[in-house]
């Protein structure tokens, strides 16, 4: 609570005295200054001048002064300038938390101190016992909202004023990212959401699980025939490849490599985008965080050689099933009728949006899902008495459907779900939900007035604070699929769970990404046994060069093959 300062009456005339005093302090300045000219003043006492000078020498230390009093009253415009917003909330009686010059509230962030949900969890805190409050996005006020019935009432009963996302991709710039529904706004948003919402609906992506099974079977050769001194992985590399695999073929259409091999094409292209380092952050970040910057600088999130690659690999597929009359149940497909609907017209769905789409599989949900799979992997082996129980359910339940993994048998694991839950809750890959206001909002201070939310000023809901509050989920630190049992669940604010969004914004993608996540998991611990080893962590780091979760170092542990089945 040190910096965050709150709005209080009686405070203003302490101010106004302290400013007063400061003003009369001021004053004195030019008197103190005369008091030396009267001899020399300290910069002419330090210059030495020759006895005898011509005007032209003179000259010289005059530039000086005038590049020194342009550079002063640059600093001085500059200081102006990044100072003006600070007063913002004050002047609307809401409470806030103390911005820095430059960084605003972000500085840990920027300079890669700490993981982006990490420094917004440090502001909720600092935001205890208010509903919402003020932050600094550099210099840009923002809200950030700590009540779950607030954040209901922004997702989803005042959508429309809050109804895009706080990031911008021009498809001019970045044809890919740029058309990524997540990226989109308004009536663009709208239709291109409504082209992709039937592809991923529970129905829909049935028929998309024989291919995940396949990944399934690869997996289990994978972790057999591989990994470090024999038995020792890191999830989110393993997970990645196993993502990477079921993207290639429910977007892409074509066989997967990555756990055949980690430097296959599309992990590379992978890598490319999420591997953790600071620039790649630091770009990410801009464009989270500085979207009008990321617009000037015509920053991209997909670099000229993946879209390249991605173009090159949808076009091939096409082709090839253009060529040899071949329909496939997958989500390219889908894609290639909404293209041959739409006629390709520039109005339609064109042949762009086919490889635009299939990237936004591809970015949206082969990394989040990795994140997740091994968050959850890595639960259960620090867990193992959750592991063994998961273990007897996934046993009893592929012995009723024949020994096969199925899509069926997947929607019957109720404690994978309530354990994957869990694991989602602790660490949810999208740490924050960043909207922005599109329609005056009003919302009630804490001394009972009034403040419009103005259109424009964006909206941080810190999930991974949210998620992580002992007020929602007594001792956060410890993991208890417990909490997602039907009557626990019950018993807590629904929007006080968030790893997907909700609302009309939802991810459009979760029910594929828990259906390829529990695929992957039970796999796992049909075959296998997971343990800690010397290298996993005991509490995990959130890594500060990431934009999304991930831990700091890795997270490592033994996989040995199941002997009792
Ligand atoms: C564990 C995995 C995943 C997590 C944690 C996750 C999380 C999220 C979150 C938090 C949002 C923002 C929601 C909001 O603003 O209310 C989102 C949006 C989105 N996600 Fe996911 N996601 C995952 C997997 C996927 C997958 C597999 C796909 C694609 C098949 C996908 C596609 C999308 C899209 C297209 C959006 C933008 C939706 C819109 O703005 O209309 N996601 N996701």
């Amino acid at each position: 609570m040190a910096d965050m300062h709150r709005v209080k009456p009686s405070r203003s005339i302490a101010k106004h005295c302290s400013w007063k005093n400061r003003a009369v302090s001021a004053g004195r300045t030019p008197i103190q200054h005369n008091k030396k000219s009267r001899g020399q003043s300290t910069r002419e006492r330090n210059l030495k001048f020759p006895a005898t000078q011509s005007t032209n020498e003179m000259d010289v230390p005059f530039l000086g002064c005038w590049w020194a009093t342009a550079a002063l009253l640059l600093g001085g415009v500059l200081y102006v300038y990044l100072k003006r917003t600070h007063n913002y909330w004050r002047k609307r009686g809401v409470p806030y938390v103390k911005p820095l010059l430059l960084f605003g509230n972000l500085k840990d962030a920027m300079l890669g101190q700490k993981n982006l949900g990490e420094v917004y969890q440090d502001l909720y805190w600092k935001l205890d016992g208010y509903r919402y409050g003020g932050v600094f996005k550099f210099r840009q006020p923002s809200l950030l909202v700590r009540d779950p019935e607030l954040i209901k009432t922004i997702l989803v009963k005042e959508f429309n004023s809050f109804h895009d996302n706080d990031i911008e991709s021009d498809p001019e710039v970045d044809p890919l990212f740029g058309r990524n529904p997540f990226v989109l706004t308004g009536e663009r948003w709208k239709k291109t959401r409504s082209q992709l919402t039937p592809a991923l609906s529970l129905g829909k992506i049935k028929p998309y699980f024989p291919l995940i099974a396949e990944v399934c079977v690869e997996l289990t050769h994978c972790i057999e025939n591989s990994g470090a001194s024999g038995t020792e992985f890191e999830l989110k590399e393993l997970c990645t490849r196993y993502t990477t695999d079921v993207v290639a073929t429910c977007a892409f259409g074509i066989r997967g490599e990555g756990l055949q091999d980690p430097d296959c094409e599309l992990r590379q292209i992978g890598r490319e985008t999420f591997e953790p380092s600071f620039w790649k952050n630091m770009k990410v970040l801009i464009v989270m965080l500085l979207p009008r910057v990321a617009k000037f600088l015509k920053i991209r999130v997909v670099t000229q050689k993946m879209y390249k690659f991605l173009q090159r690999i949808v076009n091939e597929v096409m082709e090839y099933r253009e060529k040899n009359n071949v329909i496939r149940a997958d989500f390219l497909q889908h894609l290639i009728t909404l293209y041959k609907k739409g006629g390709g017209t520039a109005d339609g769905f064109t042949e762009e949006d086919i490889a635009a789409q299939a990237s936004t599989f591809f970015f949206d949900g082969y990394e989040t899902s990795s994140i997740a799979m091994a968050f959850g992997l890595y639960c259960l082996a620090v867990n193992p008495d959750v592991q063994t129980k998961i273990r007897e359910e996934v046993d009893s339940i592929l012995q009723k459907h024949g020994g096969e993994l199925t899509f069926d048998g997947i929607q019957e694991m109720t404690y994978l779900d309530m354990a994957l839950s869990e694991a989602l809750r602790m660490y949810p890959p999208a740490t924050t939900l960043m909207k922005v206001c599109t329609k005056p909002f009003e919302l009630e201070t804490p001394s009972g007035g009034t403040y419009e939310v103005e259109v424009g000023t964006p909206v941080a809901i810190p999930l991974y604070a949210i998620h992580n509050d002992p007020q929602h989920y007594p001792d956060p630190k410890r993991f208890d699929p417990e909490r997602f049992s039907e009557e626990n669940k019950n018993t807590r604010h629904r929007y006080s769970y968030l790893p997907f969004g909700d609302g009309p914004r939802m991810c459009l993608g979760f029910r594929f990404a828990l259906l390829q996540i529990k695929a992957g998991i039970a796999t796992v611990i049909f075959n296998f046994r997971i343990s800690p080893n010397k290298r996993t962590p005991v509490s995990v780091i959130p890594d500060p060069n990431y934009f999304m979760l991930a831990a700091k170092g890795g997270l490592w542990l033994d996989i040995k093959k199941r002997t009792d089945k």
